[in-house]
């Protein structure tokens, strides 16, 4: 775990041995604390180097050990030990050092960090503060208006930043460790009083109450509804107001608080599941480590409507040739004007060249002819995307991959309109597409393991965070919507107000409610796919009773809307009203207000006083229970992949898990009544009908959520 040697006579070297990250677990603290006494101890020894293995420093605790009990030795006693150490101690950081590695370089009397490496503190990511005295060191070091930023965002830093920081002491481009060597016997002799940092004044501007002030109103309002960068600002605060050994036990305080939070294991949780989808299985058996990916040199965007110029943006900006296609010349003109403004703000924001000139644009879809991989991002069309995929079908190479970005269609129809249907996938990127971390890679019932391990390594260089799911309706994140967004708009038939909706959701910590995020998304996109569907009855000859369809609660609501020329945002009216069309404050609308109160009294509704408890109840839990139906079709492989979706997606609280482990954190059985509660009393919503599997896992006992996979594969056998 953390091995000793002695170098060039003077200089005892530890390095911490624990692939993949040199972790702080229980046996590599019990190693660093053996090594140091071992370092203390030989009067040869003159200085001592702490260093990482395999170009890593360390990447803080082990995150895997905070589920269970705490053993060997804690790390606040070895980092003061380390800091009161009557040697010099270097922390040679090469890689990254954050959290707990970087607390514990903090504890070392000099630190020396290679040019790429980056340093943070991103404990707060996993719903705690930096408790190892890192909420009191750093501030001391680096002041406390830089200390509030690192702590409270979590952000890395690259060394030359934490050079300026005065975070580090010196940066080299050369070998890290032999630098280090050289500088430890350099300072043998010097005295240590003023390396101590926990010994420093921690200098604060003179305005540090507003400072605070400020910093906290911020913090609450983006952390919607989380507690850890609350409790940092405190810790910080601390640091600030009190002597060392005091603000350690206020850290102590609030950290013992956060650690133990629901949130804490949320974030957890939610830090392994985003690695998890990387793991991605299809239900043929083809997993991502026996499926290997074909390179991809260039690909074409076809259609550059806001999506396709989204998406162009993304290759282009990493790296990716691309042929961008748009058959209008009008449209072609106005997405490259729209293209390069979004590349040059971009590459302006990250000190880049922009990467304008690895883009060709076309209106012939001939141009795509010899690329490796084809997005197609045409209207939400049917009809018209079979006739996209026909053409790039018969202009592209046999080998070209064929990808829709379809938010919902059948991606097997497409990939039958093609020479190679094991060569199509769906790629469903969210608006913007250049900026939004989530990719849905869609399989359907051909397509290869090529196809799809192509299209995951395709989102992974793009920088998105992909999660393979199988062909169905909507797929995972708008299958699940549906039920959600039919829930909002029965509450508003039985008395509710978007308002109150939206604020029980925002307070949740949703960033924004259904109906303010309706009139954001424009409500005649669902209106267009409704009439297609046969759903949304503009004419009232059809027959059709209003609020049934197929023998199931409806709620017409939001095509009475559209029919009234109210899109939301874009047209200035929708479920709020808004100064003028585009803009974006949302205000309560007297005439929605008047309009539902009609609508019920038309409809012989009587409006009930519906409370928080019913909103949050009936939205997410039968947005859960379609979340238990699509694992039990075997759509998405685990509950990690729902939950990452919804969090980089849909904006769901990422401290509170995603929707399943949220499920997992009320408890299943609760879940489960009120659903049959609920259903009960509207028996004509088959959303709200528990699904079988919710009932297997209740059944057997409310597994942890990790031991879902095994009652899945359970329930599918039997299927
Ligand atoms: C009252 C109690 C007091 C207790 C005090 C405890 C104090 C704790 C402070 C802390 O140190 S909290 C941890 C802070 N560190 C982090 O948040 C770093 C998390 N890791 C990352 O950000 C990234 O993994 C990385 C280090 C930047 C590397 O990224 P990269 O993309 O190169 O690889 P990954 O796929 O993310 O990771 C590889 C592999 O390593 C596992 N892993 C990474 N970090 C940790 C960790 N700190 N503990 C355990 N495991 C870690 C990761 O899960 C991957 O493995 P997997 O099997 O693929 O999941």
């Amino acid at each position: 775990m953390a091995q000793y040697t002695r170098v060039s006579g003077s200089v005892g070297l530890i390095t911490l041995q624990s692939p993949p990250v040199n972790a702080l677990s229980a046996a590599m603290r019990q190693g660093i604390v053996d090594m140091m006494q071992r370092a203390l101890s030989e009067p040869e020894v003159k200085s001592v180097v702490i260093c990482g293995q395999n170009g890593i420093f360390c990447g803080g605790a082990d995150i895997k050990e905070f589920g269970g009990q705490m053993s060997g030795p804690p790390l606040i006693p070895m980092i003061h030990a380390i800091e009161a150490a009557s040697k010099p101690v270097v922390a040679a950081i090469e890689g990254i050092a954050l959290g707990g590695g970087l607390e514990l370089a903090l504890g070392c009397h000099y630190r020396i960090a290679h040019s790429k490496a980056r340093v943070g503190l991103p404990e707060v990511t996993l719903g705690l503060l930096p408790g190892a005295g890192g909420s009191q060191r750093l501030p001391r070091l680096i002041g406390v208006p830089a200390a509030l930023d690192l702590i409270t965002t979590g952000r890395h830093v690259t060394a030359a930043e934490a050079l300026k920081f005065g975070l580090v002491d010196q940066i080299t481009d050369h070998n890290t460790v032999n630098v280090a060597v050289k500088f430890a016997q350099r300072v043998a002799d010097q005295p240590l009083d003023a390396r101590r940092i926990s010994t420093y004044p921690c200098l604060c501007p003179s305005d540090v109450a507003v400072l605070f002030e400020e910093v906290m109103q911020r913090v609450r309002r983006t952390a919607r509804g989380a507690i850890a960068p609350i409790a940092c600002v405190q810790a910080v605060r601390a640091a600030a107001t009190l002597p060392y050994n005091q603000g350690m036990e206020r850290e102590r305080e609030l950290m013992a608080t956060l650690f133990t939070s629901g949130q804490a294991r949320a974030l957890q949780y939610f830090f392994f599941a985003q690695r998890a989808v990387g793991r991605w299985s299809m239900p043929s058996g083809a997993r991502w480590d026996t499926s290997k990916p074909r390179p991809v040199h260039k690909a074409a965007v076809i259609g550059l409507g806001t999506m396709g110029r989204g998406i162009t943006v993304a290759l282009a900006q990493a790296g990716f040739s691309v042929v961008a296609v748009e058959t209008q010349e009008k449209q072609l003109m106005e997405a490259k004007q729209a293209i390069s403004g979004m590349l040059e703000r971009g590459a302006k924001r990250r000190g880049v060249a922009p990467a304008l000139d690895k883009i060709n644009y076309g209106r012939n879809i001939q141009s795509v002819a010899d690329v490796d991989l084809v997005i197609e991002a045409v209207f939400e069309d049917m009809a018209l995307k079979k006739k996209v995929f026909q053409q790039l079908s018969a202009v592209c190479k046999p080998s070209t991959f064929l990808c829709s970005n379809t938010s919902g269609l059948d991606i097997d129809q497409l990939a039958c309109q093609t020479r190679n249907p094991e060569l199509v996938v769906g790629m469903h990127f969210f608006a913007p597409a250049h900026v939004m971390k989530l990719l849905e890679v869609v399989y359907g019932p051909k397509s290869s393991p090529l196809a799809v391990a192509t299209a995951m390594q395709l989102g992974k260089k793009i920088g998105k965070v992909s999660v393979a799911v199988g062909n169905c309706r909507g797929f995972v994140g708008n299958r699940m919507l549906k039920p959600y967004l039919e829930q909002a708009l029965f509450l508003l038939e039985e008395g509710a107000t978007p308002e109150f909706v939206d604020q029980v959701l925002e307070e949740f910590g949703f960033a924004m409610g259904v109906f303010r995020m309706s009139d954001l998304s424009g409500l005649d996109v669902g209106w267009k796919v409704r009439m297609a569907d046969g759903l949304a009855m503009p004419d009232p000859t059809t027959g059709q009773p209003t609020r049934l369809r197929q023998g199931r609660r409806y709620s017409p609501l939001g095509d009475l809307l559209c029919e009234q020329g109210r899109f939301g945002q874009k047209t200035g009216r929708g479920w709020y009203q808004y100064d003028k069309p585009g803009s974006q404050v949302a205000k309560p609308d007297p005439w929605l207000h008047s309009f539902l109160d009609e609508y019920r009294a038309r409809h012989a509704l009587v409006a009930h006083r519906i409370d928080h408890q019913e909103v949050l109840e009936r939205c997410l839990y039968s947005m859960i229970n379609e979340g238990f139906r699509i694992l039990e079709d075997g759509i998405a492989a685990g509950p990690e992949d729902i939950d990452v979706i919804y969090v980089f997606g849909y904006s769901w609280p990422r401290h509170h898990g995603g929707p399943m482990f949220y499920a997992a954190t009320v408890g299943l059985n609760k879940v489960l009544e009120r659903l049959e509660h609920y259903y009960q009393a509207h028996p004509d919503v088959p959303s709200l009908q528990p699904c079988h599997l919710l009932r297997k896992l209740v059944a057997s006992g409310r597994p942890p959520i990790q031991k879902w996979r095994e009652v899945i594969k359970k329930v599918r056998s039997q299927l």
